[in-house]
């Protein structure tokens, strides 16, 4: 129970990652508020994981909106230690057929919001003299998917976010990291690049642990980051990734 008496806002919760860092982070004795702008899933999600978790229905790239979500969280759990920065989407296209709302969209919802929700969060956590901003990156913030354009820059974005704001916020007792997942089992990558036999392969091959992730193996990382075992972690991208960054080479696929 690392995190007994504390209190987490969680993004993109409804599902995938953000469902699972907010089940973790409730397993080891927080209470969460789940952020998505999916309410009906929400809700499901909140019914899952009992009395410690709340739901507030946020577009988390909109400023209102987070505004009224720390406000919210205020108000049910009276303080803010954790946040999670995790909703995220992607948008498939050739560089030559991106069109400009897309890759507004992808970096709105994916860098934007991570701005909006830190700043937020962390004018409440500074009261405190301490607090916790965990961001989804991935390992595309350093490999570059052709026809993943605004996604890749986005997360190349957080990465360096993770850093700014680490190094902003550090004399008031905030840390700020950000975790890099490889590919995970989730619905957007299953969207996203493991949509045929021939594309699994490929990711595999490129993965020496031989699989994809699983959503509760980033929750753990999550939750670590979130612990006073990482009281010295700050500004650091830890990569969750199978071995993918380690790699530059293929490995042979047992299929
Ligand atoms: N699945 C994977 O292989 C990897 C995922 N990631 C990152 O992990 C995070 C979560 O990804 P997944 O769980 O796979 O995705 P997912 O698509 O399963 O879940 C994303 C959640 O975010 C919510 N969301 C989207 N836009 C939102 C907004 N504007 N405001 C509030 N909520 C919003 C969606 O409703 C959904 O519930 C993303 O940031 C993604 O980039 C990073 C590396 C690998
Ligand atoms: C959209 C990506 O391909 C997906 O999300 C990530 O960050 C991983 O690279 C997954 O493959």
């Amino acid at each position: 129970m690392r995190l007994a008496n504390k209190i987490a806002i969680v993004t993109g919760a409804s599902q995938g990652i953000g469902l699972a860092c907010a089940s973790r982070l409730v397993q080891e004795g927080a209470r969460v508020m789940l952020a998505d702008v999916r309410e009906t899933e929400g809700h499901a999600a909140v019914e899952q994981l009992g009395a410690a978790a709340r739901f507030f229905c946020a577009d988390v790239s909109q400023k209102a909106d987070v505004d009224a979500l720390v406000a919210a969280t205020l108000e049910a759990f009276g303080q803010l230690d954790i946040l999670v920065n995790n909703a995220g989407v992607t948008h498939a296209a050739e560089f030559l057929d991106l069109a400009e709302e897309d890759f507004d969209r992808v970096l709105r919802i994916n860098l934007k919001s991570m701005f909006l929700c830190s700043q937020a969060a962390a004018r409440e956590m500074i009261k405190r003299g301490s607090g916790c901003i965990i961001n989804m990156s991935s390992v595309n913030a350093e490999l570059a998917i052709p026809n993943q354009v605004p996604y890749v820059v986005s997360k190349g974005g957080v990465n360096q976010l993770t850093r700014v704001a680490a190094i902003s916020l550090a004399s008031h007792g905030v840390r700020v990291n950000a975790i890099g997942p490889g590919t995970i089992l989730t619905e957007l990558a299953k969207k996203a690049v493991l949509g045929s036999p021939e594309a699994r392969h490929t990711i595999l091959s490129r993965t020496p642990l031989g699989r994809c992730g699983e959503p509760e193996e980033v929750a753990a990382i999550a939750a670590f980051l979130a612990s006073d075992d990482a009281s010295y972690l700050t500004g650091q991208t830890l990569y969750a990734d199978g071995g993918r960054m380690a790699l530059n080479y293929t490995v042979p696929v047992q299929e």
